[in-house]
């Protein structure tokens, strides 16, 4: 395999750099854990239940080398869990299957140890390698992620890292910021709603804050104009929302009070971040942006009386 190893393919889903982050356990892609069931189901049969579930892009973890026909045959890609990253012939017999393959970190492994299983992938020829951190035990009681490593690991590796969540999707916006290409949850689907939807929030609204995208084709160019407007959506109606509370903190809210000096002086701040736009074009946006928060300030109160004047 002679991909570009700072990208993984899994089916219709691109993880890594320049991409947007994946939701894996969520509307992205699926994975199913057969170490779950400790090999006591038939690896066909649970793939083939997965299947008639999902078809879209399918993760497996084996329980056992004896599973890995099964995942040839019908699965995009391999999970090496957690429990089982330092069990090199397993690894290697994965790798050999040419699909992508993610593995987890084991709970004590260190950076270099972790780094070490996608050498081994490498070596059996097979270079399209994803990391997952999937934490390490701690005091807290159960495992913690570890984002200062899933940074190093990106950094260092090159290969897009991604953060398994679980069921708890808490961490979901902090793993986007520490760089995860990806976020995995589950396996499976049950009781995983509330943190799909975390998970699909920091992925939607967040990614596109704190990483770039370099979209190849006018679909994924789109997709990312979609989400860049996802959290500028977010953004406007954060924002009409506090001009609403100014213009009732103001002597004279509404038209009525407005503040051209302020204006000028809004825009001008926001043309240093936005230097491709410039005061030009950007003051025509945010009139605009402003006119609607004025707008919708009176419509809530009723009319154009608005500030503490017209409380009176
Ligand atoms: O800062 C104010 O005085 C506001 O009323 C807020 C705001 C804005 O939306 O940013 C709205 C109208 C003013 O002309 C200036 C700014």
């Amino acid at each position: 395999m002679t991909e570009d190893p700072c990208a993984v393919r899994i089916g219709t889903l691109t993880v890594g750099h320049g991409h947007p982050v994946g939701v894996i356990g969520g509307d992205d892609a699926r994975w199913l854990s057969l170490r779950e069931a400790h090999g006591r189901v038939a690896a066909d049969e649970a793939i083939a239940k997965a299947r008639t579930e999902w078809a879209g892009p399918l993760l497996v973890e084996p329980f056992s080398a004896a599973d890995l026909p099964a995942i040839a045959g019908h699965a995009d890609g391999v999970v090496i869990g957690a429990a089982w990253m330092q069990d090199f012939a397993l690894v290697r017999a994965a790798a050999r299957l040419g699909l992508p393959v993610v593995v987890q970190r084991g709970q004590a492994a260190t950076l270099e140890e972790w780094l070490a299983v996608a050498e081994y992938c490498r070596a059996e020829g097979n270079d399209r390698v994803a990391l997952c951190e999937s934490g390490s035990r701690t005091h807290l009681g159960g495992v913690t992620l570890d984002l200062a490593l899933l940074r190093a690991a990106r950094e260092r590796s090159g290969r897009p890292v991604l953060a398994a969540l679980g069921e708890d999707g808490s961490l979901a916006a902090a793993a986007v910021a520490a760089g995860a290409d990806g976020l995995m949850l589950g396996p499976g689907t049950a009781g995983t709603a509330a943190a799909a939807d975390e998970a699909r929030e920091a992925a939607t609204v967040l990614a596109p804050l704190v990483r770039r995208e370099e979209p190849g084709c006018l679909d994924a160019a789109r997709g990312a104009i979609d989400r860049v407007d996802a959290a500028l959506a977010t953004l406007l109606d954060r924002r009409a929302a506090l001009a609403g509370t100014v213009q009732r903190l103001k002597p004279v809210g509404g038209f009525r009070g407005r503040d051209m000096d302020r204006e000028r002086r809004l825009v001008a701040a926001m043309a240093r971040r936005a230097p491709r736009l410039g005061e030009e074009l950007l003051r025509p946006v945010m009139n605009a942006v402003i006119e609607a928060g004025l707008r919708l300030a009176e419509e809530e109160r009723g009319g154009p009386d608005l500030g503490r004047r017209g409380d009176g």
